[in-house]
């Protein structure tokens, strides 16, 4: 099928290759003259392993182009996805005014039936303001000419991009009419997965619902950590045994410094924002934000509490990204930590693979090293902030020759405690009782 993706960020880049490795012919359609001159060259402007090698191959093979011309763009396809960014507003709002301009673009080249889909998370209703835009559009060219708006969310983690997207747990299709329902059967019949019909509405929730599901149950085991602290008991152990009730699971248990990224944080504030319109306060998801918020300083606490006021001492981060596998830093916890740390006089030294870029330019009294070791150099204590797999893997007797103090505080509970305190460090991670 014909279909162009609109907006090649993280996710739209992701649909373009996806859709066009399935055997469609796929056009990349962006405002951005820059990032689309990336693309066509088969370079990427973020970090997704494996991506551009696709992207790569799917380009070369003319399945896959990418232009800003979106009139040309909207004649060629016949449907067209809407992946463009739905950031938060001040009042914690899903900002639309990127889909409703992409959706306005639309409606002045929609030249026959087309399906418009929105890909990017937007709120309930979000549906019908998109046709409602497209019969305005019609209207002020005085022509009639049918189209049907799709939702179909999507679920893709980054640093994962390219697996969930080719293998996704579920592909969720919020339609209203047969024929739309048709062609997005047909688009996706090249995965094998449950393919859930709902109205768009109930789509829209959906995707909501996911993420403040899954950001619920990150602060669950995290205020849970806090008291196991207290009682002695140990999260990680206290999570296993309760992810071993398939009624609950494994995933999403683990306890750390709290969610960051583009998603989890601003999709909630977006729900509970949607409660308040409607009159429901969601108040379970106030709980999780809160949560949220005071967990890095919750921990930095406890590694005052461990070595004395952060006053003229140096810490070292390792990892800044709010995950591994990806450059991105978005409301990243290393960024609040980072604040807080030089507020109170620390020196901050951090290293991370693909995200001291980005920090660089928020925080440049960071001083930012080449690797963990040139990180650790001279530090009182070192932080895990992001689990990145090299992390888990240094040479600790090196760490110990170079830090001047001996604590190492892991923010993911990603270390091996035993082995660090058998090597001479000071170690405590997140949910268990501070033991040198
Ligand atoms: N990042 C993720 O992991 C992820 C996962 C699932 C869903 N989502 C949702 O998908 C949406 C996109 O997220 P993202 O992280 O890919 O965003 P992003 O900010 O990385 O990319 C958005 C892109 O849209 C482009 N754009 C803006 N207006 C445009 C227009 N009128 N025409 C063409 N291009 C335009 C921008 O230049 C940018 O390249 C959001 O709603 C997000 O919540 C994101
Ligand atoms: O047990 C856990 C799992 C995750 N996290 C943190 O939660 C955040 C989000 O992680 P993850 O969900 O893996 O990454 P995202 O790329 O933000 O993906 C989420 O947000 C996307 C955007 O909506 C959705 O598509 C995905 O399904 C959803 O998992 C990160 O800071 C993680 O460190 C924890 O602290 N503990």
């Amino acid at each position: 099928m014909h279909v162009s993706v609109i907006g090649t960020g993280y996710v739209g880049a992701t649909t373009c290759a996806t859709l066009a490795s399935m055997g469609h012919r796929v056009i990349g359609v962006d405002v951005d003259q820059q990032k689309v001159a990336m693309l066509n060259s088969g370079r990427l402007p973020f970090y997704e392993e494996g991506l551009e090698a696709l992207m790569g191959s799917l380009i070369t093979q003319g399945s896959l182009t990418f232009t800003t011309d979106l009139p040309k763009a909207v004649t060629e396809s016949e449907i067209l996805f809407l992946t463009v960014g739905t950031p938060s507003q001040s009042d914690g709002s899903a900002d639309l005014s990127y889909i409703e301009e992409a959706v306005r673009q639309i409606g002045r080249h929609l030249d026959r039936y087309k399906v418009v889909v929105s890909k990017s998370t937007v709120p309930v209703g979000t549906g019908d303001r998109v046709r409602a835009i497209l019969e305005a559009e019609l209207a002020k060219r005085g022509v009639v000419i049918p189209f049907d708006v799709v939702s179909n969310p999507e679920f893709l983690r980054e640093g994962k991009a390219l697996h969930d997207a080719l293998h996704p747990d579920r592909v969720v299709i919020g339609c209203e009419s047969d024929k739309a329902r048709a062609m997005m059967t047909e688009l996706y019949q090249g995965v094998r997965t449950v393919m859930l019909y709902t109205s768009v509405r109930d789509a829209e929730m959906i995707k909501y619902a996911s993420n403040a599901f899954l950001a619920l149950k990150i602060s669950f085991v995290n205020e849970l950590a806090r008291l196991c602290e207290k009682t002695g008991s140990s999260i990680s152990k206290v999570a296993r045994g309760m992810g071993l009730d398939s009624r609950i699971g494994p995933q999403f248990l683990r306890a750390g410094i709290g969610y960051g990224g583009s998603c989890f944080p601003k999709d909630v504030r977006a729900l509970i924002h949607l409660g308040k319109q409607q009159g429901v306060p969601l108040q379970l998801l106030d709980a999780v934000t809160s949560i949220n918020q005071t967990q890095a300083p919750w921990f930095l606490q406890k590694v005052e509490t461990a070595i004395g006021p952060f006053s003229g001492k140096r810490i070292a981060l390792l990892g800044l990204t709010f995950k591994p596998g990806t450059d991105d830093i978005r409301e990243a916890p290393a960024l609040a930590m980072i604040e807080m740390l030089q507020e109170r006089g620390a020196e901050v030294s951090a290293f991370d693979p693909q995200g001291m870029e980005a920090v660089r330019q928020i925080h440049p009294q960071v001083k930012m090293a080449t690797d963990a070791y040139g990180a650790i150099d001279g530090a009182d204590a070192v932080l895990l902030v992001t689990e990145w797999p090299e992390f888990l893997d240094l040479d600790w007797s090196k760490v110990r020759k170079r830090m001047r103090g001996r604590w190492i505080l892991d923010g993911r509970n990603a270390l091996d405690g035993d082995k660090l305190r058998a090597s001479g460090f000071a170690y405590a991670c997140v949910g268990e009782r501070r033991s040198e």
